[in-house]
């Protein structure tokens, strides 16, 4: 049963005041932390985060804050809802706060592109006494701001640890299950990210439902490859956390990955379509990640190697699409 529990969120974008909304609507005393003064003021005075999460009304309770110490003092659960290239900074500037009786729960979606960790790995190296999750899975804050029914799943290594979490962040609105497969489900997080560019390109291209299928068929299983190779399960990519939020991902256009790829598809440059999107595009970090990792595991990833030269080296989207689909023919 959920008790009320105190709950920071680090990083007022989309998903963190989604998350804060849901949690203190559903009785639990949340705070979200704004790295700007004038975020915190303008939501404070307008009940509405008018940048990320335009419509919402923040809920009377819900508290806001620009002071990391402020934020964190007495919070037993604290959200990490920063752009992944942010994550191991905020950690680090948020430790001297931390405790060990504070459960950290990640939510950003990506690698750290220089170390190619996963972000679990940079936070529980930069705040070691804290007990770190994962949430993950097919949820567009857009959507779980608006009570619209939503699945995830929680992931620790700790499997009371995640218990705690599902138990007190469920509620008919939002089903949490958990899993103990930490390289599985932040595998399958990133990793769709760069799936979902790709269904945006073929989108802005002009191709179909076809095109999108085989994708996301062939992209699952990339992606599987690749995660397996590092330790995780094939179980965990037929779950929610791959091709759960792989569909959601490759299909909604509340994805900002996959209307980043419409716009490279319709031509538009990489600096272009990243300054319309507005909000973070994580895919496009993950894919330069990624495309590492492959060589270093020596594992077959098509797509994502065609991602990355249509980003990073200049191959025209069409011709992408064109040389993956004129490869050799190879049994399934
Ligand atoms: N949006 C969604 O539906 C979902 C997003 N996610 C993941 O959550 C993570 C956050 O995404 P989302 O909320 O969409 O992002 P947004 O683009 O909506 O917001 C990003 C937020 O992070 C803040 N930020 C950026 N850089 C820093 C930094 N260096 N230090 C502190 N704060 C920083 C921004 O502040 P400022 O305005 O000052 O730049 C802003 O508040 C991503 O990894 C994403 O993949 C996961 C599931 C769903
Ligand atoms: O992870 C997400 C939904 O589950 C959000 O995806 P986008 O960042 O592409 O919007």
């Amino acid at each position: 049963m959920a008790t009320v529990k105190k709950v920071a969120v680090i990083g007022s974008g989309s998903w963190g005041t989604a998350l804060a909304v849901m949690l203190q609507k559903h009785g639990h005393d949340v705070v979200i932390w704004s790295r700007r003064q004038d975020a915190v003021e303008q939501m404070e005075k307008e009940r509405e985060n008018k940048e990320y999460l335009p419509g919402v009304l923040l809920p009377e309770g819900l508290s806001f804050t620009a002071e990391r110490e402020k934020a964190v003092k007495d919070a037993e659960i604290i959200i990490l809802s920063v752009p992944s290239k942010a994550v191991r900074q905020t950690a680090i500037d948020f430790s001297p706060y931390l405790n060990s009786n504070q459960v950290l729960v990640n939510v950003a979606k990506g690698l750290e592109e220089i170390s190619l960790k996963r972000l679990s790995q940079v936070i529980q190296e930069c705040a070691p006494q804290c007990q770190v999750c994962v949430l993950s899975g097919p949820s567009h804050a857009e959507e779980v701001a608006r009570e619209i029914p939503t699945t995830c799943l929680i992931a620790s290594e700790n499997a009371e640890t995640a218990k705690m979490v599902q138990e007190e962040f469920m509620n008919p609105r939002f089903r949490l299950y958990t899993n103990t497969d930490m390289v599985g489900v932040e595998m399958g997080a990133a990793l769709k990210n760069v799936m979902a560019l790709a269904a945006g390109i073929s989108d802005g291209l002009g191709f179909g439902d076809n095109t999108k299928a085989a994708i996301m068929t062939r992209g699952i299983a990339e992606m599987s490859r690749l995660g397996i190779e590092m330790g995780g399960k094939l179980e965990t990519f037929a779950g929610l956390s791959g091709i759960g939020d792989l569909i959601v991902t490759c299909t909604s256009m509340h994805s900002r990955n996959r209307r980043a790829g419409i716009l490279l598809g319709k031509g538009k440059s990489l600096a272009e379509t990243l300054a319309e999107i507005k909000m973070v595009v994580e895919g496009v970090n993950t894919v330069q990640a990624a495309y590492t990792l492959a060589k270093e595991h020596n594992v077959e990833m098509p797509i994502t190697n065609a991602i990355y030269e249509v980003l990073f080296q200049g191959k025209n989207a069409e011709q992408a699409v064109l040389d993956l689909m004129s490869r050799h023919g190879k049994a399934e």
